[in-house]
Formats: structure tokens, sequence, C-alpha cells
């Protein structure tokens, strides 16, 4: 059996004598309990300073600790509480069982500031007990004379006491003294003892370190003082254990006890500290093997633990040689040797031996915070041409009524007058603040990332619609190859070739199935959801949810389904935070992290964001209200269509946007519409509706889109540049767009938190949908108004063949309008190529702007603002029979049949809104459905 393990049969608790967020993180700490027998976790300034100051593992943190105006004291504070958290956490299971003998503890030392300050250890231990909050913390009191009545106060209040720094047999008794002493306060109160548990750090290396070099001076004087002096060499710390032992056990019998222990105290056990062996001649696992006994504890130092683990030989030795230990502590009189002369010089360097590296700390930390505070973040370049004075006219009026201070304090009267609308605004501005909170959840996050990989998941799909899938779209594209983590697929359609195309790319065994859905009620997500579980069972059976994990809203009915499903993990979201600014939740960075992303790095970049737009005090400038206010402004001068232009690799970054600002503006017949992905087009095709934005890296040229920005500009155009550091800027621009949006909106006054147009196309869908349920089909659709050999043309345009439907079709394009492309169709990169073919001839031929998405990806994105925005699109939607259908298991009907009801449920609610609409229906390949259309509109276009 291992040595560490088999410790507890002699009722000793090895705890550990170390802690750092790596450890938390990794698994390495549950390795320990679970393997090693490990029933505690001590720190103490030194143990801190070196995992905090000397190790990266905390910088992200730090960064955006710093920045949210913390000082370095603070964020230390900070830092140390989440981990001792995070190891209570770790450890609670065992602190919750019935044998859990007073351990499962955790402790978290008070500052060595303090040591010999009465009140202030009170306080903050006081403070930490409420801060770390939860029962299985000890708060570490030094046992200096200050602190003996602190002890006492802290343990009547019931808190949890490790009593540290203790050399000395006289001090012991009064640390146990006034242990007891808060126990009799506490029963005088009429307070309760259960659960309050203390124990009493003995240091003992540092006793033998101090008077080692002391008796080996004296035993070189020989004759019979330096022969005793040189017997004594390296016992006096053993010594001093075991008669504390022999004080402990009678402390801990008598009456006085006993009317105590009635009542419920548990005794204070001893606990061996400062075992890890500093004397090369020494054997190195000294100060655990002769001290293992019953009732005892001894925290040990990882390099020790290590040791112990491969040739520790436990048996119970503590009470071997009593006599001759109390011998040792005699006779070192002899040699004039006062031993409480000793425990005084050893506190006073144990208060200079914590004091030191917490001073270092602090120093490291304040130099970590001032770099934080003096990077700036990536500035938006605005060029606005004629309509700059505008814009900086609305920008002077928002500061003149002190947006951004109402902004952060939710003044909902800033978008809307109607008081319902004021609380709904209210209560989805949680995301104004998540960053902040995910940056203490990172550890779980990470934690979490060991624990899938090393249970063997090799892949993660995440399913989920709109702002629940968007954000592991963009960072899947944005860091390829640049981390590694686990590969990573989004499913966001329903289409069945798509959801065959991910089954089969997968090891489904070894997949992580990740169903993102805030509501827990939208039906893509679902619907994968139960696609995947059941195609789990088949090879999992009843173990099926273990390749499982929900992230959904506190309450929604998913969390009851996942719940009975047995998924490995849920995590909850915030109510407050709406599915379209939810990129920097765990929407964003569960998936994110999976797939091996710094999400710490990217959080802080988004808090330097935070900060820059005004969260912790007024700012002279706030670059995500200049932003919104410039789009606000060019879109009520009928620049509306703001065209997003990136580099390859930030091209999804372009349907993030979309769904974030066409969802938030796109109502009342008024918004923004974002358009992505367009190509790029002779330089007179593009109207006066057209404001354009790149989004790049800094570092990157990107000559071609640079080269016709530029030209646009000379046009006349109004151009915003952005140029990111690199991919980890992410976080910053997630935050900088959310406010933006939410500013526009501001200046358009719209509620820019709800999609009511949304609901239309849902609720035409689901009525399809009952007539499947019911009838075993889709109903008929009307008569087409053409059917050629390969396609089906649906409008209410006329014509007598092809041609002319999509002649009379596009002759209704006025200025200002767009072409919406709605495929219905799998993604592939043909078919890619050929949509932007006919994007690029309309765009060319009509001088229109135009976008392209696929269904029903753009209904949870685009979609609001089609049926909500201004009556300016062309609708044509793309649909096709699927030759390959998937079954939805439990349901009567298939991938196919759902996809087809969504488009139909979608074509409806456009008309309902009287918006133009063509359907064309392919009957067969879709790609080269599309590559016909694309000849027929060469003819139909040309001028
Ligand atoms: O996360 P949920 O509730 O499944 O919603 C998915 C998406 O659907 C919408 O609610 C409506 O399109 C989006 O706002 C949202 O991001
Ligand atoms: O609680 C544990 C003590 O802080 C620790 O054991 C001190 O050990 P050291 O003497 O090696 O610093």
């Amino acid at each position: 059996m291992n040595p560490l393990a088999s410790v507890r049969q002699f009722n000793q608790s090895i705890w550990l004598d170390y802690i750092r967020r790596n450890i938390l993180v990794n698994g390495e700490l549950q390795r320990l309990l679970t393997e090693d027998g490990l029933r505690g976790v001590t720190s103490n300034p030194a143990i801190f300073e070196k995992a905090i100051g000397g190790s990266a593992d905390y910088d992200a943190s730090i960064q955006a600790l710093a920045l949210q105006g913390l000082s370095a004291e603070q964020i230390y504070e900070q830092l140390a509480v989440q981990d001792v958290q995070h190891a209570c956490d770790l450890l609670r299971p065992l602190y919750d069982a019935a044998d859990s003998g007073g351990d499962g503890y955790v402790s978290l030392e008070v500052s060595p500031t303090l040591i010999h300050d009465t009140e202030g250890t009170v306080q903050e231990g006081l403070r930490f007990w409420q801060q770390v909050n939860r029962p299985n913390v000890m708060i570490k009191v030094p046992a200096t004379v200050e602190g003996l009545p602190a002890i006492r106060q802290l343990i009547a209040a019931g808190v949890n006491v490790n009593v540290t720094l203790i050399f000395g047999l006289e001090r012991y008794k009064a640390v146990a003294e006034a242990y007891l002493q808060g126990l009799e306060d506490r029963a005088a109160a009429g307070l309760p003892f259960s659960r309050i548990d203390s124990v009493a750090s003995f240091f003992l290396s540092r006793i033998d370190v101090l008077l080692d070099p002391q008796l080996e001076q004296l035993a070189q004087q020989g004759g019979e003082k330096g022969a005793l002096a040189q017997s004594l060499v390296g016992e006096v710390a053993l010594a001093s254990a075991k008669q504390a032992y022999q004080f402990y056990k009678s402390i801990f019998s008598g009456p006085r006890w006993q009317a105590l222990q009635q009542q419920g105290a548990a005794v204070q056990r001893l606990l061996w500290a400062s075992t890890g062996n500093k004397n090369p001649q020494y054997d190195n696992l000294k100060y655990v093997e002769h001290l293992i006994g019953p009732e005892t504890v001894n925290t040990i130092p990882v390099e020790t633990l290590d040791l112990y683990r491969l040739s520790g030989q436990p048996q119970s030795r503590l009470e071997e040689g009593t006599e001759q230990a109390a011998q040792v502590l005699a006779r070192l009189s002899e040699l004039g040797i006062d031993l409480n002369q000793v425990s005084q010089q050893l506190e006073d360097e144990g208060a200079q031996k914590f004091n030191e590296p917490f001073a270092k700390l602090l120093t490291v930390l304040e130099q970590k915070r001032q770099q934080a505070l003096q990077a700036p973040v990536v500035p938006a370049e605005l060029h606005l041409g004629q309509y700059q004075a505008a814009v900086d006219t609305k920008v002077a009026e928002l500061n003149a009524q002190n947006f951004t201070a109402g902004f952060w304090n939710k003044q909902a009267d800033l978008w809307v007058e109607d008081a319902t609308a004021q609380q709904s605004v209210r209560s989805f501005m949680g995301w104004l603040r998540v960053a902040e909170t995910m940056v203490g959840a990172v550890p779980e996050i990470e934690q979490f990332v060991h624990e899938v990989k090393a249970a063997g998941f090799r892949h993660v799909v995440v399913m989920g619609m709109g702002g629940s899938s968007m954000t592991p779209i963009v960072f899947k594209q944005a860091f390829a190859g640049q981390v590694h983590g686990l590969p990573l697929s989004v499913l966001d359609t329903t289409n069945p070739g798509s959801v065959r195309e991910i089954e089969e790319a997968v090891p489904l065994a070894e997949t992580l199935f990740v169903v993102a859905s805030k509501s827990g009620t939208t039906a893509e997500p679902l619907a994968f959801g139960d696609y995947f579980y059941n195609r789990l069972r088949e090879i999992k059976g009843e173990r099926a949810g273990e390749n499982f994990v929900a992230i959904t809203d506190p309450g929604s009915k998913f969390v009851t389904q996942a719940t009975q499903e047995g998924y490995l993990r849920i995590f909850l979201n915030f109510a407050e935070v709406g599915g379209r600014f939810s990129a920097l939740s765990y929407f964003g960075l569960v998936p994110a992290a999976l797939y091996g992303l710094p999400i710490g790095d990217i959080l802080a970049r988004a808090v330097r964001m935070m900060r820059a737009c005004g969260a912790y005090g007024p700012v002279s400038h706030n670059p995500g209200l200049e932003l919104g206010a410039a789009l606000g402004v060019l879109a009520q001068h009928g620049r509306d269509k703001l065209t997003l232009v990136v580099p390859d690799s930030l091209s999804d970054l372009g349907l993030w946007l979309e769904q974030l600002i066409a969802e938030s503006t796109g109502k009342e017949g008024k918004g923004v519409l974002p358009l992505a992905g367009e190509p790029l087009t002779s330089i007179s095709s593009y109207g006066s509706d057209r404001v354009f934005v790149y989004v790049g890296y800094q570092d990157q040229a990107d000559a071609v889109n640079e080269q016709h920005l530029a030209a646009l500009e000379a046009a006349g155009h109004p151009v915003v540049r952005i140029l990111m550091e690199d991919a980890r800027d992410l976080g910053s621009e997630f935050f900088r767009w959310e406010v933006a949006t939410a500013v526009a909106s501001a200046v358009l006054r719209i509620n820019p938190f709800d999609q009511p147009n949304v609901q239309a196309a849902k609720t035409a869908t689901d009525q399809l949908m009952k007539v499947v349920v019911e009838k075993g089909a889709l109903p008929q659709t009307s008569e087409p108004v053409v059917r050629a050999q390969d396609a089906a043309y649906y409008s209410n345009v006329p014509g007598r063949n092809a041609e002319e439907v999509l002649r009379s079709f596009f002759g209704q394009t006025k200025p200002g309008d767009f072409l919406c492309i709605q495929a219905y169709l799998m993604e592939t990169p043909a078919l890619n190529e050929e949509l932007q073919q006919v994007r690029a001839l309309v765009q060319e031929q009509l001088h229109i702007a135009t976008a392209s998405g696929y269904g029903p990806r753009f209904l949870h994105s685009t979609g609001q603002y089609h049926k909500g925005g201004p009556d300016t699109g062309l609708y044509l939607q793309l649909t096709t029979d699927h030759a390959q259908d998937l079954p939805l298991p439990g349901r009567p009907y298939t991938f196919g049949t759902f996809q087809n009801a969504q488009a139909a449920g979608d074509l409806q609610a456009l008309q309902d809104y009287n918006r133009r609409t063509l359907r064309i229906h392919f009957n067969g390949n879709p790609t080269q459905g599309v590559a016909d259309l694309l000849a027929q509109l060469r003819t139909v276009l040309a001028k």
C-alpha cells in the first residue's frame, strides 16, 4: 500500500503544505486526495509568494484585477481567497464525510504584518472567513502573545483556527488554553460547537536549524558539556514535539475538557509543521516518520510528500522515547540554552520569514499592476468624412447627458421611455460586468477541461443557435493552428447533411457534446442534443450522459432534462445576460477553454476594454460610445449597411457581429444591417447607404482589403479600422462591439435587448410542425409561379418562365435595398463559392448590398432585422428536398422536414411583413442549381 495512505491507519492525518493554482486545476490535488489519502491543505505567505510571484499562472487574473482598480494587496487577497475556495471545494467531500475526523480543511493565514496586532488579526480573520465562505476553511493565526486573545475570540465567534508559528512548549500550553477559553466563551453565549475545528501548528525543522549550530559549537569545545551538546544535535525539535503531545493528552482529558467535549467540542489536534528537512545531513523524512501518532496532523511540503510516497515506513512512533525526550529538553539548560528564549527568537524570525516574502510578493504584484494599467486598448480609427461633424455633435450630446455613467448604472431611459420596456432593458444588462465574474470562474473552467481530457475525450461538438454558439465559431477560426486543445466542431443547422457530416467526422464515444441554450427551449439545440444522446445510448447505454454538457440559464427546463439524462456537467449561466451578449460568459468561454484558448488572457483584454469604456470611473474617451454613436448617426443619415471587411482568419467574426448588431438594432422599422462576407466589387458598385468596418491585425498585412478600403474612403464612404494585436484581443472587441451596439440602439431609441420579431418565424414553423405531427408531412405549398425542369419558383411577382420571374423580382430593386440570400442548404465550399458569385453579380449590376446566410442559423441572427427592420430587403430563399435525410429519434419527423418547415415558416413570416420574397426550390443538386441561377442572372441583370 502507498505509505502516505497507510499513515491514516495510525490515526494521523497527512495534509499538504503547499498550494498553487495549477495543482487545483490540473487534477494534481485531486490525485493526492484520491491516491495518497491526503486530508487537508495549508498555505502561508511564503507559499503564496512562490505560487503567485514565482509563476505566470496568475498573470491574466492579476491584469484583470488591476484593471478593475484593485491595489496590490487586494489582488493578493482575491487570488489567495480564490485558491483557498477552490481547494476547499475539492476537499469538501472529505469534510462532509461521516468519518472526516476533523479533516478536509484548507488553511489561509492572516497577513504577516498583523503578527502583533490582536484586533487587526480578529478583523482580518473574520473578513477572510466571510470572503472564503466555506465551512472547511481554517484561518491561520500566529501564536504570538497578541495572537492568543485573537485565537480565543475567533474560536468564540465560530471560526476554525489553525494556530501557527508555535515553537515552544509554554506557548503551546497557552494556545490550548486560548482554544479552551474560546470554546467556553462560546458555551457561555449559548452557541453550539458543531464543526468548529482547530489545530495547533508546532514548527519543527526551524528549531533544529537554529539550535544545531549552537550545539555543534558547544560540542567542539569538548569535555562533558561538549559530549552532551553533541548528543543533543538534531534532537530538540523531535523532543519538543513528543513533549507537546504529552501535554496535549493531559490538556484534552481532564474534567474541564470533558465538560466541553460533552457539549460536542472537538479536540485541538497538534499539527506538525515545518516538516520539510533543511539539513542535508539528516534523513529527509525525519520530521514525518518519528511523529506518527494518534489524533495528530502532519502538514508536509510536496518534495517530502513525494519522498514519503517512495520510501516511507509508517509506524506509530510518537510515544516512543517519551522519557528521553523530556531529558533532552531538561538538559538543554545545563548547556545554558533557554528554550523560552529560543522560542522567542524563532517567533521573531518566523515573523520575518513570512514578512519578507509577503513584501516581495506585493512588490511583484505592484509591478504587474502598473504594467496592466499602462497597456492601451486598440483604437478604432474612424474616418467619417462628411459625417464627422454630426457624429462629434452626437458624442458631445451623449457626454453632456453623462451617458457613460448612466450606461454603467443601467439607466434604461437612455434607450426607451416605456416603463415595462425599461424594466426589460435593466434586466438584460448583466453582460456589462459578466467578464469580471468570469475572471473568477477561470480556474473552475480550466479544471473542467483537465478532467475532460483526463477522461479520454478527443473531440468537442458545441450545439446551439445564435448567440449560444456564435462565439465558439469565431474562436475556432481565429485561433486555428495556434492552440492545442481538443478539436472543436459547431453544429448550428438542422440540415441533415451537416448533422451527418459532423457525426461521421467525430469519434462519437470520445466526443463531448456541449448543448448550449440559454432558454433551454430552442428547438434546434434540443433536437441536436436528443439526436446525439440517442446515438450515444446505442454505444454506451445508460452512461450516455457522460458525454454531454449543458450550458443554460438557472431554472430552465433543460436543467431538469440534463439532470435526468445524467449529463456530465451543467454550467449555469446568468439570466440577466442575453444570448447575443453572452460571448464572455460560460457560452463563449467553456468551448473556448476546451479548444485550448487562454481564456484568462481573453477576459483580461475584455476587462481592459471595460475600463476604457468607463466601467471603473470616468474616462475622457469611451471607445464603445464613440463607435456606437458613429454607427447610430450614420444609420440615421441613411448609411445603415455596416459592411464588414476582414482577413480570411476573421471571416466568422462577421457572423458574430451580424447576430449582435442585426438582432439588437433591427426593429421598429429601424436598424443597422451588418453585412458579412460580401465579395469586393468595383468602387462604383457601392451605394451611399454604406459604412465600412475593417477588423484585422496590426502585424498582418492585408493588401487587397486595405487597397479596397482606401479607394472606398477616397470615394467618400465612411471607413472604420480596428487593428488587433493578436486574437486574444477578441475579448476586447466583443466588449467594444457590445457597447457600441447598445449605444447605437440608444441613438436610434430602441431596446437592444429584445428580439420581438424572431418569434414570428418560430410560431409559423411550430404550426407547420404540428401539421407534420398530425398528418405525417408538411402541408402542400401553394403552386409555384413557374416550375422549371430543375427548380420551382415561388413568389408573388409574375413571370411565365424562370427568367421572367427573376426579372420581375430584381426589377423591384430601389437604391438602399439589399439582396438577402437565405440558403436552407448544406454548407459546402463549392456552394459558398457559387453564392459569392451571385452576390458579386448583384452588387455589380444593381449597386445594392448583399447578404447571405444559411438557414436556420440566420434566423437567430439577421432574421430579426429581416422582419423588424426597414423594408429594404429582397429575400431570395433557396430550398431543396433532402436526398439523404436523418430521422429524429422519438419524433415523427426528420431533420430535413424540420429544416424545410423552418424555411416555410420564415417565408410565411416574411410575407406577413409584406417583404419581397422569391423562393427557389431545387429539385436536383443545390450547388448546380445555384450555378444555373447564376448563369440566368447574368442574362437577367445584364445592362
Ligand atoms: O440560447 P437560446 O435560448 O437557445 O437561444 C438561441 C438564440 O435564439 C435567440 O433567442 C433568438 O434568435 C437568440 O437571441 C439566441 O442567441
Ligand atoms: O502550516 C505550515 C507552515 O506554515 C509551514 O509548515 C512552515 O514551514 P517552513 O518552516 O518550511 O517554512
